[in-house]
């Protein structure tokens, strides 16, 4: 029995140790298992990690090799700038180095306005004088001058079989012989049928520029109908007259002076025929278009006339040619009404001397004179004899202004004629004239051709024979050869100075380009730096990343899954 309860009891303690051999064995199993899923959770998470380093590892070799590259393109950019930087200050120092010339020259400018202003000052003097000298030899040529102007024979006359009378031999000594009867004509020029319109207004040129020197002038034409009187005053489109020709140079020499003067240039037409006077200008819409005054007293002797103010020699022209339409509608209902008519074109001057404020009025008329005829004719009656008579008068009371004027009567008689009255202002005592005697070659035209130079040659004779003042002419030559060396050195200090002030100025806006350049590319290399320094930092960061998650790699494999 004894040993059944010793067997009972082996039992019972081998069963309770079975009981805990299958408990801790089933804590075991538990364990294991956990054990098994923390590895798998361990070799997956291990996995993961070797992955992402793997991936960040070669982001980080990219990234690296891109800033690499942005490093080095900057530091080549920033090499670049620097040396462009330096280049740069080297110029901008250059320039600042400068500055004293700069000071310099602007001095020496400063003192060459001073000298121009004192030449300036001198030279209007010396013109002053020279006006004198040169009105002063205008009177010893006489106040009153006569060119003699012959048409060449035309096609009716040529064809007519018609030979011409005059022999042009001496013309260049101013001397004119008829052939038959043989006689010699002396004028202070004469033209031969070849000389054209150019050669004709340089010689008329010098009188035109007296006027905007303040003096009175009056060009007429003279002469038989048919003898070239229209053609040298107005002349034709291709072929430009005195009248064009003089406007031309006025607005030219406008425009070489119009550093020390300003000129306000007006012009009037007028026609004076039967002793009526009609203004060309007061109907034409050319007129119309430009600035238009009433003429006062001042201006012309009939108030209320038409004053176009020309600005420049394009409506000069526009003038010219309103002028000569008006004139020919006129002629339409009358036989041949230009021949039978004055026609007069005044160019009124106002000058200002904007050195010293002074001004001056000068006028200046250019007069087609109405065709010169003998006593009419015993069948001339009616309407044509008044007409005849009207010529007569006022080229008779012509004459007589300009007699009266060569011999300084006191009392000049303007007002005989429509004509003279007009023609006052600019044919007074302290004016010029210039007459063009236009003539014929024609046989057919002698009695006329020799009486008309007959006439001419006591106008001429006339004024010369008034015993004006003789002029020392080697001073005279002096004095021009002065004004001209003057008025060299003038030109000559005012380009230089015109080139002083362009250097400056030249060298001013290129030091202000560069201090510009400069300061864009230090704010560009400010700029530039910045973003290397940032770039830097971000690749520090970058690099710290990588080189932790490296660590943490390595210290994970080696504790390895099987530890
Ligand atoms: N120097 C010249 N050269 C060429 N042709 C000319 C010259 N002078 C005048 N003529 C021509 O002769 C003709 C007559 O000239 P113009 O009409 O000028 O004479 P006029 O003296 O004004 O005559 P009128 O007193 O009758 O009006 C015109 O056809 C003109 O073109």
């Amino acid at each position: 029995m004894d040993k059944i309860n010793k067997m009972d009891t082996q039992y019972e303690l081998l069963n309770k140790k079975i009981h805990q051999d299958c408990r801790s064995l089933s804590a075991t199993m538990e364990q294991l298992q956990a054990m098994d899923i923390a590895f798998d959770h361990f070799k997956l998470k291990f996995l993961t990690n070797d992955q992402t380093v793997g991936s960040i590892s070669s982001r980080y070799e990219v990234d690296k090799k891109k800033w690499t590259e942005a490093i080095s393109n900057l530091q080549e950019k920033v090499k670049l700038m620097k040396s462009d930087y330096c280049q740069l200050s080297l110029e901008a120092h250059e320039c600042v180095d400068s500055i004293p010339e700069l000071n310099k020259m602007v001095f020496a400018i400063q003192e060459l306005v001073k000298q121009c202003e004192d030449l300036k000052v001198k030279y209007n003097e010396e013109m002053k004088e020279r006006k004198k000298l040169f009105n002063e030899l205008q009177e010893s040529k006489g106040n009153i001058r006569v060119f003699c102007r012959c048409r060449p024979l035309n096609k009716d006359e040529i064809s007519a079989g018609c030979t011409t009378v005059l022999d042009f031999g001496a013309a260049k000594d101013g001397i004119l012989t008829t052939i038959m009867p043989k006689k010699q004509f002396r004028f202070d020029r004469v033209y031969t049928p070849k000389d054209d319109q150019v050669d004709v207004f340089a010689d008329a040129s010098s009188m035109v520029t007296s006027v905007l020197d303040g003096y009175n002038v009056c060009i007429f034409a003279y002469g038989p109908t048919g003898a070239g009187k229209t053609f040298t005053m107005e002349g034709t489109e291709l072929n430009r007259g005195v009248n064009y020709r003089t406007l031309e140079l006025l607005f030219d020499l406008r425009k070489k002076r119009s550093d020390t003067f300003s000129y306000d240039i007006s012009v009037s037409v007028l026609e004076v025929y039967n002793e009526q006077i009609r203004d060309l200008l007061a109907t034409s819409s050319t007129t119309k278009r430009l600035e238009i005054r009433q003429g006062s007293k001042g201006s012309h002797h009939v108030p209320g006339v038409v004053e176009a103010k020309l600005e420049n020699v394009k409506e000069a022209w526009d003038v010219l040619q309103a002028g000569s339409k008006a004139r020919a509608v006129g002629s339409n209902n009358v036989n041949k009404h230009s021949s039978r008519s004055h026609c007069i074109l005044c160019i009124m001057v106002m000058a200002k001397n904007l050195l010293n404020g002074e001004c001056t009025k000068s006028k200046l008329c250019l007069v087609d004179l109405a065709a010169s005829e003998r006593l009419p004719k015993t069948d001339v009656q009616g309407e044509r004899l008044k007409e005849t008579q009207n010529i007569n008068l006022s080229l008779s009371a012509l004459g007589t202004v300009i007699s009266a004027l060569a011999a300084k009567s006191r009392h000049i008689p303007y007002r005989n004629s429509k004509l003279t009255h007009l023609l006052e202002d600019s044919l007074g005592d302290d004016s010029k004239a210039l007459m063009f005697l236009q003539i014929s070659p024609s046989d057919k035209d002698l009695d006329e051709t020799l009486s008309s130079l007959n006439f001419a040659t006591r106008v001429r004779g006339v004024v010369l024979g008034s015993g004006k003042m003789q002029v020392d002419t080697s001073e005279l030559q002096k004095t021009k050869a002065m004004l001209e060396e003057l008025e060299g050195q003038i030109e000559l200090k005012t380009s230089m100075q015109n080139q002083s002030e362009k250097q400056i100025s030249q060298l001013s806006e290129k030091l202000k380009i560069k201090e510009e350049t400069c300061r864009k590319q230090e704010e560009k290399m400010k700029e530039l730096e910045k973003k290397l320094k940032s770039a830097g930092t971000e690749l520090s960061y970058a690099s710290s990343a990588v080189e932790g998650t490296r660590v943490a790699k390595k210290g994970h494999s080696r504790s390895g899954p099987g530890a």
